[in-house]
Formats: C-alpha cells, structure tokens, sequence
C-alpha cells in the first residue's frame, strides 16, 4: 500500500533519514519507536510529501507521491494527525469535524458523521462543546474524528498519546485499534509510549540516527535485549 525505496532526508546539512526501504501492506497496524530526534516525525512527512528537501521513491497505492503536493497526495486518502495543538480550539467538536468533511457533499458528510459519532460517542454528546474545553484526551479523540472524517485508507498518527494520563493512553490506543478493525483502515503510529503501543499494532519498527535497526512482530520487539535502552 505504502512503499519507501532509498528515502533520504536533509534539513540543511543534517543528514535525518539514511536510505530507507519500508512497505506497508494494506490493513496493518505499524508503530514507528526510537529516541528523540530519531527522525521518526520527518519519516511521516516524507509519506505525505510534506518535505521538500528529501529525495527517494515515495509510492501510495502504486502512486508516486510528489514532494510539496500534500492537498494532491492526501486526496489518494492519506490523513495526517500531527503531533498536538491539532483541533481548532475556539469552535465547537461539530463545527471542527464539519471543516474536516468539507470535500464531501451533503450525503458523504453525514455518512462521515455517523461513522465518527458512532466509534467516539462522547463527540456525539459533546457536539456543541467549545473545543478547547475539552479535555487533552477528548481533544485528542476530536483529531481522530477529525482524520476520520476525511474517510482516510491510511492514518498518520504522531504521538496521539503525547501528554496523556496511562489510563487515557489505553483508551485513545484501544480507538485506533477499533478504527483498523472496523474499517480495515492501515495505521502508521509514532509513539513513545512502546509498551502500550506495542498491545496494538502488529508490526513494529526501530529508528535509529534515521535507519531502520529493527523491523518485525511487535510481540518480538520487547524480546531484543539490545534494544531495551531505548525504552
Ligand atoms: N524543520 C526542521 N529544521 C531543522 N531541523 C529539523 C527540522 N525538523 C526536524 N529537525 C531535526 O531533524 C532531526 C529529526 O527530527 P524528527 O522530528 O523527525 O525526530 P523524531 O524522531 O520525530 O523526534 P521526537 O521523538 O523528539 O518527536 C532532529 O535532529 C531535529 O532537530
């Protein structure tokens, strides 16, 4: 679904992403872990084509995505939630996820409607709630709605659990899980969260100074011993 040939990535002189292969097939669940400054938000840009100074091959669904295209490429049915600070605060959880659905018409709208409604009640009862008044996981629920109502094949989530209490964690993690059942929708995940995270996806993959040092199941990854500094 997702193809990465030979993907490098530069800010300036710094040299973030080292030639990256990744293929993602269509339905899986991936979480991306590694330190700080690993280069995992700038491998999620680079997907959307968010990222001018990077060269490689970058294909969605057999199609090349363009560097600096993302209205083109998200129209392929990519969505991205970035990390935090990401609803419109001042508006109401219906008005933010109306904006999220304006590509569709009236009927497509109200589809996207009762499937967001449907997975997350708590928007439902808080439809006419100012944004920012709700709490950070309901917030962070709202961004999910909000990527969902784009009726998105793939979900580029970084760090959705990012300042969340455990309990919370779980909750938002065990959404995306039901968002990939009952929508078969492919999830790209980076978290830091690695233990929670791990309960929720099937496969897993390691990013060190921007190459791939481990790619496999996700019930494997806690059995490298090599790898447990970084968590
Ligand atoms: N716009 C930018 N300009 C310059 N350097 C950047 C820019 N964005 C990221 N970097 C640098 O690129 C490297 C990788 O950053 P990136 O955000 O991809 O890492 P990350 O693995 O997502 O980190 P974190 O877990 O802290 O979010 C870091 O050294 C960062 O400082």
């Amino acid at each position: 679904m997702l193809e990465l040939k030979g993907l490098n990535a530069h800010y300036g002189k710094l040299h973030v992403l080292h030639g990256l292969d990744l293929s993602v097939p269509e339905g899986q669940r991936l979480g991306i872990f590694g330190h700080n400054g690993a280069g995992k938000t700038t491998l999620l840009r680079a997907c959307l084509g968010d990222l001018e100074t990077c060269d490689g091959h970058v294909a969605y669904r057999g199609n090349p995505i363009k560097v600096s295209e993302v209205h083109h490429n998200v129209g392929f049915g990519m969505a991205f939630v970035p990390q935090g600070n990401n609803v419109f605060r001042d508006l109401q959880v219906q008005q933010n996820l109306a904006i999220a659905g304006l590509k569709h018409d009236a009927s497509a709208r109200k589809k996207a409607f009762d499937e967001v409604y449907g997975l997350f009640p708590l928007l439902a009862e808080r439809s006419e709630q100012i944004a920012g008044s709700l709490s950070g996981g309901q917030q962070q629920m709202l961004a999910l709605g909000m990527a969902l109502m784009t009726q998105p094949s793939i979900l580029l989530l970084d760090e959705p659990t990012i300042g969340l209490a455990p309990v919370i964690v779980r909750d938002v993690l065990a959404s995306i899980s039901e968002i990939n059942r009952t929508r078969g929708t492919t999830v790209i995940i980076v978290e830091q969260n690695v233990q929670a995270t791990l309960k929720n996806v099937d496969r897993a993959v390691v990013i060190k100074s921007g190459r791939i040092i481990y790619d496999g199941a996700s019930e494997d990854l806690l059995k490298q011993e090599s790898l447990w500094e970084l968590f």
